[in-house]
């Protein structure tokens, strides 16, 4: 199923090194039962922003990480990047042509530096035209469940237009308005519901335009770790019925849901809406996903449909999402830095 738009508008072989090369101060011996020299700790380049570094890169994430021999070493974006590390892993998330254009040359010529993720496969995740094809294209379905995305309609430009596109696509009211862009400004978590056709003339192209499904009031935050999945619930918008919708306006606006929405898991829910969905449904849709979307930290917004047991909807998807509300998200992130840093064989440049 393509997603509708108007017309306009990616071998466990423990390594230790005898003749370490390290740069400056990078030698963490983890002193291990059973190995005649340490192992060689796992250098961590990162590339965040302060705010995500409050977020992620908190004390408790750092200290066991250096327990784990996994050091976490800040990139200097004044300096070319070739000239720091040595790194095993560059994690990042920054926007920005420049960094994207720095990252792809230091992969080129880094091919042994696992770097978390690929650009061109983060700029997928910054446009809701594209975001959820690969959950569409996948058309999941099993005996555990359904897996789909909202109807969608792209709008370009040409607000005016709106309705009769709408009408032209079969969409039915109400509709979430998203901004086309997801970079991670206020702007592009800026949404709002349309519930009145005429109305649809108020929206600010360029947009996506997703049919409204209720859910609940309680969505699922699926956090992806590499091979790892935790589930969260965090409540949600409230179904259009419970909306005290003014009938002038015809447009809601809301403001950030998602990161902001308070946990429900503690919350006493009509089990019928806050069961989780099944592990092995979300097993198979974050291995196909990490596959098609070529990324392996990411989380996806799902909600199942109100009055359903099976049918669940993805409505987002988020690359390097706060980690820091996942629970155990210290030990599931090490272990998957571990893995990713020790489980390949590596010839260090002299
Ligand atoms: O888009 P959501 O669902 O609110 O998830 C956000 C989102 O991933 C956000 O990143 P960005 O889209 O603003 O770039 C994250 O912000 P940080 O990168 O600063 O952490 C939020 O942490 C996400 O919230 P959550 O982890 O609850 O999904
Ligand atoms: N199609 C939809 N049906 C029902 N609720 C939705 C839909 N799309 C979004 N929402 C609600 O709006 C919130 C924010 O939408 P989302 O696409 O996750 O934007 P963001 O990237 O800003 O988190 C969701 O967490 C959910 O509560
Ligand atoms: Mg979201
Ligand atoms: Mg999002």
């Amino acid at each position: 199923m393509r997603l509708r738009e108007n017309d306009d508008v990616g071998e466990k072989e423990e390594v230790v090194e005898n003749d370490v090369t390290l740069a400056q101060n990078q030698w963490c011996p983890v002193v291990n039962a059973g190995f005649s020299s340490p192992k060689r700790a796992v250098v961590v380049g990162y590339a965040l922003t302060t705010k995500k570094i409050k977020s992620f890169l908190q004390p408790k994430l750092e200290g066991l990480a250096r327990n784990k021999g996994i050091l976490f070493v800040a990139i200097d974006h004044t300096r070319p990047l070739s000239d720091q590390g040595p790194f095993d892993i560059v994690l990042h998330k920054l926007s920005g042509k420049e960094w994207r254009q720095v990252l792809e040359d230091y992969r080129q010529s880094h091919p042994e530096v696992t770097v978390l993720d690929p650009p061109d496969a983060i700029q997928h995740l910054r446009n809701r035209q594209y975001m959820l094809q690969a959950v569409a294209d996948m058309n999941l379905s099993d005996s555990y469940g359904i897996v789909g995305v909202p109807r969608q309609l792209v709008i370009k430009r040409d607000a005016f237009a709106i309705p009769e596109l709408v009408n032209k696509a079969g969409l039915t009211l109400p509709l979430v308005a998203k901004p086309l862009v997801a970079d991670g400004s206020a702007k592009s978590h800026a949404l709002s519901l349309a519930y009145e056709q005429f109305s649809l003339q108020k929206l600010e192209p360029p947009l996506v335009l997703q049919e409204f499904v209720n859910h609940g009031g309680v969505l699922f935050k699926v956090y992806i770790v590499g091979d790892a999945i935790k589930v969260v619930r965090r409540f949600s918008l409230p179904d259009v019925s419970k909306w005290e919708l003014s009938k002038d306006a015809g447009i809601y606006n809301f403001p950030r849901v998602s990161c902001a929405a308070a946990s429900a898991d503690d919350a006493d829910l009509d089990p019928t809406i806050a069961e989780l969905p099944p592990r092995p449904l979300l097993e198979k849709l974050a291995k196909e996903l990490r596959w098609r979307l070529g990324l392996r930290l990411f989380n996806l917004d799902i909600i199942r449909e109100y009055g359903t047991r099976d049918h669940f909807y993805v409505i987002d998807i988020n690359y390097f999402p706060g980690y820091g509300k996942m629970p155990e998200y210290e030990h599931i992130f090490t272990d998957f830095l571990l893995s990713l840093g020790q489980g390949k064989y590596k010839k260090r440049s002299g």
